[in-house]
């Protein structure tokens, strides 16, 4: 058997195509969503990444606002551009690219950012929202990549009401978030998050219906980690040199040979990366669309 690929970057386009209709419509009532985003340094992951939100900004007709700092930039210059892009009517959401340089408090100015302007869903604000409302609906924004890697699945038809799905990795983008986001009543998946301190990842994840493998370690779900027939999600993005071309690729957490295994699985690239930024577009779209 090899796993059938769940096509991040096909679900993705579909998704663009109808957020493109809802700016449309919002553009009708006089209203235009903006991103901003809020890039410091010039790491050119990071680098890359924003031009791509920007991209499929202009690809949607979203606006883009942006915030590029040098990466000696300080504390204060870091938290007055968060607030340029707080007060700017234009940017109806905005993101601070990951990671920030290092001697910046993160926290501190993710804290800093409007809570209906977060487009990541990573304000404490609204994590804790998700974690007081299991039964509502939820009207702020939600953890992109969590919700991207959902949205994913359901989309391929799989059904994660009463799933046994385990969670590789404790990082708050999707490790911790994933969990408030699957086991709410509307999805209804039960969920066990491991990380590096489990003392026998295997005898969790061979259990598991749905395996989402998070923790930044290529190639750490093996063959023999996975039961026949699982989903296997692939998020992790590590960088590492080809021993063979010499030239520097994606490795994801998920060994190649587990396709074997598995009855699903994310490519990656061409996963859970396109489906973050496509929730990254929703978010952005659905805070206009409530402040309209
Ligand atoms: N503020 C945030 N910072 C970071 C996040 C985030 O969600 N919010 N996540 C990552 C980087 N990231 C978005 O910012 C991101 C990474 C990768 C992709 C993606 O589409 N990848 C492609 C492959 C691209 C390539 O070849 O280089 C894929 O998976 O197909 C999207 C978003 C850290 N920082």
């Amino acid at each position: 058997m090899t796993a059938r690929i769940l096509d991040g970057k096909a679900t993705a386009a579909t998704i663009k195509a109808e957020l493109a209709e809802r700016v449309t419509a919002l553009a009708a009532k006089g209203v235009r969503p903006g991103l901003g985003t809020l890039l410091v340094g010039e790491d050119p992951g990071s680098v890359s990444y924003v031009a791509g939100k920007h991209r499929d900004c202009a690809e949607v007709g979203i606006a883009s606002i942006r915030e590029d700092l040098p990466a000696d930039a300080t504390q204060e210059q870091i938290e007055a551009a968060v607030a340029r892009l707080n007060a700017d009517p234009a940017c109806t959401g905005f993101i601070v690219q990951l990671p920030l340089p290092r001697g910046i408090d993160t926290n501190r100015v993710l804290e800093l950012v409007d809570p209906a302007k977060d487009a990541d869903g990573l304000h404490p604000t609204n994590l804790g929202r998700l974690v007081l409302r299991v039964n509502e609906e939820i009207d702020s924004p939600l953890p992109c990549t969590p919700r991207g890697i959902i949205e994913l699945l359901t989309r391929h038809g799989i059904e994660l009401a009463g799933a046994d799905v385990v969670v590789i990795g404790r990082g708050t983008t999707v490790g911790r978030s994933i969990g408030l986001l699957l086991t709410r009543r509307a999805v209804n998946a039960t969920v066990t998050l491991t990380h590096t301190g489990t003392e026998d990842l295997a005898e969790h994840t061979r259990n598991a219906d749905v395996i989402v493998a998070a923790a930044g370690v290529p190639g750490i779900v093996t063959p023999d980690l996975v039961k026949p027939g699982a989903v296997v999600i692939d998020v992790g993005v590590s960088r590492v040199t080809d021993p063979e071309t010499g030239k520097s690729r994606i490795a994801g957490d998920v060994h190649p040979d587990v396709a074997e295994i598995a009855a699903w699985r994310s490519p990656n690239p061409g996963g859970v990366g396109p489906m973050t930024r496509a929730m990254l577009l929703a978010n952005v779209v659905e805070s206009a669309e409530r402040s309209a």
